[in-house]
């Protein structure tokens, strides 16, 4: 019992790449958060580092700025005690030296960062210099600091930026105090020279860390010091180029911090600078901050190799869980396969798998029901087993060549089943490789295809062959023909064509029926085979119609003719030898056409064409009768196929015409007219009878064309009726013997008498003795019936048959009407005139009406007169002619009687 194969390998694989994108998925996720969290905490210690470093730059900026506003306090003090002291000594003359001069030296030395201490009067005039005599005497009173003391009445003091000394062309600091007399009045300033090598000296003992810098700028950035000291020309006074710190400066905060390149050592660098309060000076602190953020690099270091690890290690448990769920994928799918494999295995399909050396492994449950072999009686043994015997050794041969090169083999084959039957098998051989490439199986598939040939073989027989006869029919006969016009061509040689149609075979199966009919055409088609040769084709082409193709007969036309005309006679003399048939003797005739197959111009068509109307010639001229096709006749063939085609459309077209020609008795008065069929041709005007009825007769067209000549000449009686000098007037048609054995031939008659409302009894009927062959006895009955409406029948054509006398007596004739070949030679043939003679006495003796057609001249009539006969129809009265034309005619005439 086959396991069901579920879930699908398509679902399987569906399921595997959803937990693949799964596993895949988190793991990127993970990774990210674990990226964020790294980056956030580096971050953070990154701006906990700055923020570090921004507290320590102005924790040192804050030790700086106070250290800076010590200095310039001490020195203040040094200067207010100077300014008091003048406010109550005044300030001295310049040549007197006085004690000021004195304590401006004292000062100076206490307060070990003033350069030099100076007292300047209110005019601007130096007064005193406690270590410079040389400046005393210098006027001052242009500088700004001075002005600024003497033009601000309440600025007290003021602490300058650099200045360049006059003296030694040095920077130096100017820190300045107002002077003020007792009255209040300005009395000058005292000014206390600093040079900035104190704030170096100071700066130095401060200490500096790696990568440290600090410095104090002025208010015009003018570097005041810096360390760590920086090399010539970098000293005091040079002038700071930051467009950074200018854009600072401008902004006017006290203190704010950036990260910019030094402009001094291009070192970048987080500075904190701060003004230090109501002095015109910058603190400037700076650490370098790569130095700084080493450590914080160094962790981010160790951070990211951890990161690093944490991702290495989840990609490697990823992978090791992909794999894991890619093995138990080729689980799963290999498991589904094993299913699929093991229900593909029992399938209705014959399913073996053989070793590489042929030997069978194992065979499947169709297999066993198609050969009748048991697994166990196969396993082991050699696949030779199957041989049915019907292939050689090349082929087998073969076969394994092409399962070795294209890896598989696949068609038709017989294989032997266990009980010895021998069957066709469609089979399917595939060679099973390893991976190194190396043959290990052989697995064949196969299926009994024992009813599809039966059943192929039958269509192939019921498509191309008689059922009755088992002889080729016309479609494969086409086929062979059309390879024998290629085959005339090849090989110069001509062949024949005949077409064999058995004489009266319709009478046969009508009258000894069907299953007679078949017999001998069986029979027939048995006879001919065997006097054929087995290159020849033979074939049934329709009911009694055979076909013989007789191919490489010689290479001369008159030749082949004579060959051909040798086996149509051997045939016909084989067909005319009397078989019996359900103890029936049966004598048969076939009528033979032959055309000489000799050119590959003409199609296969074109032959049995040709081959048809040779063999209607044959026919028309009687049973048992051979012809060759004939050129000319095939034009007159063509010619009566296309009057036959306008002749079924004359009808439609309303181009038959009725003439009328007049009968007359011994007076020479009308008494009745006959109506004589006429066919006005659009093209060829007036055709005659004689060139259409037969034609007519032959294709049945002379049923509706004869109902409408009866039907006009009904419609004519009746409008003469009522007519003086015509209502007398009889009318006769002729009917051929075909129309007259309608079935509903009576019928006709009768409702057409009804629906003109023509008087009966003046419808003269013109049967001829044919009618009165076949179905003798149903003629009369009809004219018996029709006689009994008060129709009227004549003979016509008298003489020229064989009808029998004692016969004729029967029928219920009115008329004989004495045909106009003995007439006309009544005067110079004595034995027509006997006839005739005859002829008026036999209507006399059955007290039938006579009358004389083809009545041409006087001395006709006269002798027709002379022997009793008393009615004339014939030229010398008047030929058929037109309705109005005859009107005319019978009022002249009726006036002359
Ligand atoms: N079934 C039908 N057959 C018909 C019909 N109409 C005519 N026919 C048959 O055609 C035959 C020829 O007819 P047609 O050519 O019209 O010839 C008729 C006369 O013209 C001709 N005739 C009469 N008098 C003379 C004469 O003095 N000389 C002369 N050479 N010919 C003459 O005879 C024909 C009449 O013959 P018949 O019918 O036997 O009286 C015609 O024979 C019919 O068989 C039709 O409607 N149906």
């Amino acid at each position: 019992m086959p396991q069901p194969v579920t879930p699908l390998s398509a679902d399987l694989a569906k399921k595997y790449r959803q937990q693949r994108r799964g596993a895949l998925t988190l793991y990127g996720v993970a990774l990210l958060l674990l990226l964020s969290i790294f980056v956030w905490v580096l971050y953070e210690q990154y701006r906990q580092e700055i923020q570090a470093l921004e507290t320590r730059n102005a924790a040192r900026a804050d030790v700086v700025t106070e250290w800076a506003k010590g200095v310039f306090a001490q020195s203040g003090q040094a200067l207010l005690s100077i300014a008091e002291l003048v406010q109550v000594q005044g300030i001295p003359p310049q040549d007197a030296p006085s004690s000021i001069q004195q304590v401006l030296r004292n000062r100076t030395r206490s307060v070990e960062w003033i350069d030099d201490i100076g007292i300047i009067d209110a005019n601007g005039i130096v007064q005193a210099s406690a270590l410079r005599a040389n400046l005393v005497g210098l006027d001052l009173s242009g500088s700004a600091f001075f002005k600024a003391f003497r033009d601000q009445d309440d600025r007290t003091k003021m602490v300058t930026p650099l200045y360049s000394a006059l003296d030694d062309e040095q920077y130096y600091l100017y820190q300045a105090r107002r002077l003020t007399r007792d009255n209040g009045e300005f009395g000058g300033i005292a000014v206390a020279r600093i040079s900035p090598l104190v704030f170096e000296r100071a700066l130095k003992r401060l200490g500096l860390s790696s990568g440290e810098s600090i410095a104090l700028v002025d208010s015009e950035l003018k570097l005041i010091a810096r360390l760590p000291p920086l090399e010539d020309p970098i000293t005091a006074g040079w002038q700071v180029e930051s467009p950074e710190t200018r854009m600072m400066l401008e902004r006017e905060a006290d203190t704010w911090s950036l990260r910019l390149t030094s402009p001094l050592d291009q070192r970048e660098r987080l500075f904190q600078m701060q003004w230090i309060e109501e002095l015109p000076l910058l603190v400037v602190v700076g650490e370098d901050v790569q130095l700084q953020l080493a450590n914080w690099r160094q962790r981010a270091g160790i951070l990211a190799g951890v990161m690093l690890l944490i991702a290495l290690l989840g990609a490697w448990g990823v992978r090791h869980y992909l794999n894991r769920l890619r093995f138990e994928h080729r689980l799963h799918q290999s498991e589904a396969e094993l299913r699929i494999s093991a229900t593909a295995f029992q399938t209705h399909l014959g399913m073996l798998i053989a070793d590489a050396n042929g030997h069978v492994l194992k065979v499947n449950n169709t297999f066993t029901r198609i050969t009748g072999y048991s697994e166990d009686e196969l396993v082991g043994k050699s696949t030779r087993i199957l041989n049915s015997g019907r292939h050689d050794a090349a082929f087998y041969r073969k076969l394994w060549q092409r399962v070795q090169v294209a890896g598989s083999w696949e068609g038709e084959i017989w294989s032997r089943r266990k009980n010895g039957d021998v069957f066709p098998e469609w089979l399917t051989i595939s060679a099973v490789y390893d991976p190194q490439g190396a043959l290990t199986h052989y697995v064949a598939t196969m299926s009994d295809i024992s009813e599809s040939k039966a059943a192929e073989q039958e269509i192939h027989q019921l498509a191309f062959y008689d059922p009755l006869t088992g002889l080729a029919n016309r479609r494969l006969f086409m086929d062979r023909m059309e390879a024998a016009l290629k085959d005339v061509n090849r090989h110069a040689r001509w062949g024949a064509l005949l077409f064999i149609d058995i004489d009266n075979f319709k009478q046969i199966n009508d009258t000894l029926g069907h299953y007679v009919g078949d017999q001998l055409l069986q029979h027939l088609a048995r006879l001919i085979g065997q006097t054929l040769r087995e290159t020849d084709t033979l074939a049934r082409l329709g009911s009694d119609e055979f076909a013989v193709l007789i191919e490489g007969m010689s290479q001369s036309r008159e030749h082949t003719a004579e060959l051909a005309e040798n086996i149509a006679q051997k045939l016909q003399d084989l067909i005319r030898l009397p078989v019996m048939i359900r103890g029936e003797s049966l004598n048969v005739t076939a009528s033979i056409g032959i055309t000489v197959v000799n050119d590959h111009a003409s199609s296969v068509d074109d032959y049995l064409q040709q081959a048809d109307m040779a063999l209607f010639q044959a026919k028309s001229s009687g049973r048992c009768a051979l012809s060759f096709f004939d050129p000319t006749m095939q034009a007159e063939l063509l010619a009566r196929v296309r009057l036959e085609n306008e002749l079924s459309q004359a009808l439609a077209n309303e181009e038959w015409r009725l003439h009328y020609q007049p009968q007359v008795d011994q007076e020479g008065r009308c008494i009745g007219v006959e109506g004589l069929l006429r066919w006005q041709h659009p093209e060829r005007g007036l055709v005659m009878p004689g060139e259409f009825i037969p034609l007519l007769e032959s294709t049945e067209l002379i049923n509706p064309v004869g109902d409408w000549v009866l039907e006009a000449a009904c419609q004519q009686l009746a409008q003469w009726a009522h007519q003086p000098g015509f209502a007398e007037l009889s009318v006769a048609v002729n009917v051929s013997p075909l129309q007259f054995r309608q079935v509903d031939f009576v019928n006709k008659v009768e409702s057409i008498l009804q629906r003109t409302g023509a008087p009966s009894h003046r419808l003269k009927l013109e049967v001829t003795e044919s009618l009165f062959v076949e179905e003798r006895d149903d003629a009369r009955e009809k004219m018996r019936q029709l006689k009994q409406q008060g129709v009227r029948f004549s003979l016509d054509d008298y003489g020229t048959g064989y009808s029998s006398l004692a016969y004729l007596a029967h029928l219920p004739l009115d008329q004989l009407k004495i045909d106009q070949s003995f007439v006309q030679q009544v005067i110079d043939s004595k034995a027509n005139a006997a006839i005739v003679e005859s002829t008026i006495a036999l209507a006399q003796s059955l007290s039938l009406e006579i009358v004389a057609e083809g009545v041409e001249s006087d001395a006709q009539q006269a002798w027709l007169l002379a022997h009793g006969c008393q009615a004339y129809q014939g030229f010398l009265f008047g030929q058929p002619m037109p309705l109005d034309v005859l009107e005319a005619w019978l009022r002249h005439e009726s006036l002359a009687f």
